[in-house]
């Protein structure tokens, strides 16, 4: 008898779930990014997450840049050329309680940001969906390439390349309208 009750609630739980979600079971997504400049990559992953149901969250590396914008710019070719992976803070969260993981990262020297590699290469994709997304100042360079090959075991769609202004400033020069196309192509995949 107390066995059955306990079924019966079970069953109304998920049913109840399932009209919340409107007969249909939604995907978890993550977005992750770094960012550093001008947090022109921060600006299109909050793009992102304010038109979908969503965990955000920013990768850090342990040890700051520092210096000035050119300082930066020099030791990020030092870095991509290098292959260096720097170490990144502890994230808090598991890409295993997520579907779709959506990666954005800046441009550095035509490949994505050192510390979006460490983070790529620390993590197992299998059976994820990644969306790489990434922003540039008019040299996109490979970055979307190099994304795919380092989640090894994803199921990689709707990469997205936003170009800012050629000065590594702010302005964004993609139309907000691709932007949100791509947005939209997100939410059907949950
Ligand atoms: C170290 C470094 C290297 C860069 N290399 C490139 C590049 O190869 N191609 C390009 O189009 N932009 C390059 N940029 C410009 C940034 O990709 C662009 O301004 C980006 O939108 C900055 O994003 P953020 O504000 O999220 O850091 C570089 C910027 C930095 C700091």
């Amino acid at each position: 008898m107390k066995k059955k009750s306990k079924t019966l609630d079970l069953e109304l739980t998920s049913s109840s779930m399932l009209i919340e979600t409107g007969g249909k079971k939604m995907k978890k997504l993550l977005i992750i990014y770094y960012s550093w400049s001008n947090g022109n990559t921060e600006r299109i992953a909050k793009m992102l997450q304010s038109e979908t149901d969503s965990d955000i969250l920013k990768i850090d590396t342990v040890v700051p840049y520092s210096g000035s914008y050119d300082d930066v710019v020099n030791q990020g070719q030092n870095e991509v050329q290098r292959g260096y992976e720097p170490e990144i803070k502890p994230l808090d969260i598991n890409i295993a309680d997520y579907d779709v993981i959506a990666v954005g990262t800046p441009t550095w020297w035509y490949t994505m940001a050192p510390a979006v590699k460490t983070f790529l290469h620390q993590q197992d994709f299998t059976g994820k969906t990644v969306v790489p997304f990434m922003t540039n100042g008019g040299w996109p360079g490979h970055v979307i390439k190099d994304m795919k090959a380092a989640c090894k075991g994803a199921n990689v769609v709707c990469d997205m390349q936003i170009q800012f202004d050629s000065t590594g400033g702010s302005n964004l020069e993609t139309p907000q309208e691709q932007i949100n196309e791509w947005i939209q192509s997100v939410k059907n995949l949950l």
